[in-house]
């Protein structure tokens, strides 16, 4: 893992700037192969959602368990505090009443004040037709407002990665992109501050995954908050 490869600069400028930021090669190609495979070991799982069960789109993904695995916990604990306060800045601006804090223990903490005690953390595989139909991951009354996908596998065709931004009163606005294996997308989970003349709104922003045309994909998605 190079998290040394993260401009944290040029992330807050673009979250600032469009609500989302991408960062390349954060894992290494090894580290996400171990990925891949490690999908098809139960033990690393609390629960396997079927997509199309759920109407969610078409494709698979895996809850892991706590204790997650080291890369893993490392990756939510190092970049939650270089987020932190990005999000608070955000709130100061759109007036909301809320401050995250600091560490990532401490947003753990305000989790369990909330029952919120299950890991969200995710590992998705999507086949040819695969698809995930745009939402917002927030898994009870508090939630962090980033979240990060990092993209495990290459070879297929399709399957990209959709933001869609909607103003108040103006159409929506999509975003494609199509991160490499091991590059990170950073986005807000369900909104983000848009400047105009008077003042900040809130722009509500949702994503998805565009249908995989070839090949097979994988992404793990790291959410800060924990699931009631
Ligand atoms: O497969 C993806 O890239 C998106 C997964 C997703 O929706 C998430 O991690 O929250
Ligand atoms: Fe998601």
């Amino acid at each position: 893992m190079k998290l040394e490869n993260i401009n944290w600069q040029a992330v807050t400028e673009a979250m600032h700037a469009q609500g989302y930021a991408v960062v390349k090669d954060v894992l290494t190609a090894k580290e996400c192969d171990g990925l891949v495979k490690a999908y098809n070991e139960p033990e690393y799982y609390r629960k396997t959602i079927s997509m199309e069960r759920y109407r969610f789109g078409q494709g698979e993904y895996k809850y892991f368990a706590y204790p997650l695995p080291p890369l893993i916990q490392q990756l939510r604990e190092q970049v939650y505090p270089q987020l932190a306060p990005i999000a608070n800045d955000w709130m100061r601006v759109l007036k909301i009443p809320t401050a995250y804090p600091a560490e990532f223990k401490a947003l753990q903490a305000v989790c369990r004040e909330h029952q919120q005690t299950q890991p969200t953390v995710l590992i998705l595989q999507y086949g040819r037709g695969g698809h995930n139909t745009l939402h917002q991951d927030l898994y009870g009354e508090f939630f962090f407002p980033f979240q990060l996908v990092v993209c495990l596998s290459e070879d297929y065709t399709g399957g990209e990665f959709v933001l869609i931004e909607q103003r108040p009163r103006a159409q929506s606005k999509a975003i494609v992109l199509r991160p490499g294996k091991g590059d990170v997308v950073i986005f807000t989970t369900n909104f983000r501050p848009v400047k105009s003349t008077t003042g900040y709104y809130r722009a509500n922003m949702k994503h998805g995954v565009s249908e995989v045309r070839n090949g097979s994909r994988y992404a793990l998605g790291i959410i800060f908050h924990d699931a009631k």
